[in-house]
């Protein structure tokens, strides 16, 4: 069933790099009832994320960058291990994903796969993002990564089963990364972990 909702007020909070917005808006429950909320909403943005994988190396390129928000709450040295990931600005989803990808791990991908579209963060934050999934090879490789501008972003070619390991461990903490590489596990592409293993111990 489908809530009525009726808007009363917005009222910008703050309008600085992203945007802080209060809503009050009536919402009337599923008995009839009518309640007042007051919700605040923190519009920065949707986003694209991409996680490159190679079948016949059994890996996968995350990146490791400083992300403040997680230094704020917890994380130690603030430095977190995710899937190349970008903010579309005027960027259709795809194109954004393929752009980060190149600014961030310096890769060129050629056909990627779209997966879904999830909103992240839904108690507060409006950001919706879009997740796709490519095969890379090392012959895509255009350059170093790392980022652009005021960004210092650290490539890494991992293992799989390593990255998997690193879910287990905590080293691997960022929801849409975790998503990512449990879709990877869950399509069967890469092989099983023990013949994994073996290809990595050559
Ligand atoms: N000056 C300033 N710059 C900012 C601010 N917030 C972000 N930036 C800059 O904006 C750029 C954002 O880089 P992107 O690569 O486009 O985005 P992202 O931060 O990696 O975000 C992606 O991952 C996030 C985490 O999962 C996602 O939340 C987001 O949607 C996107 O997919 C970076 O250069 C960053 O320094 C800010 O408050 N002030
Ligand atoms: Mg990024």
């Amino acid at each position: 069933m489908t809530l009525k909702i009726e808007l009363i007020k917005e009222k910008v909070l703050s309008e600085n790099y992203f945007v802080l917005r209060n809503f009050t808006y009536d919402l009337t429950r599923r008995n009839g009832e009518v309640i007042r909320h007051k919700r605040e909403v923190y519009d920065r943005g949707n986003g694209a994320t991409i996680l490159l994988y190679n079948r016949q190396k059994q890996t996968v390129v995350l990146i490791r960058q400083f992300r403040m928000a997680t230094w704020v709450n917890g994380n130690p040295d603030g430095m977190l291990i995710e899937t190349c990931a970008g903010l579309l600005d005027a960027d259709e989803p795809e194109a954004c994903a393929r752009k980060e990808a190149m600014e961030e791990t310096g890769f060129e991908v050629g056909e990627v796969k779209k997966l879904f579209e999830l909103y992240m963060s839904p108690g507060g934050v409006t950001e919706l993002i879009h997740f796709f999934a490519a095969e890379y090879t090392d012959a895509q490789r255009a350059s170093a990564g790392g980022g652009v501008e005021d960004e210092d972003i650290e490539v890494l070619e991992l293992p799989f089963t390593r990255a998997l390991a690193m879910i287990a461990s905590g080293e691997i903490r960022d929801g849409k990364t975790v998503l990512l590489l449990n879709w990877l596990q869950l399509t069967g592409l890469m092989v099983q972990e023990a013949a994994c293993d073996k290809l990595h111990s050559k």
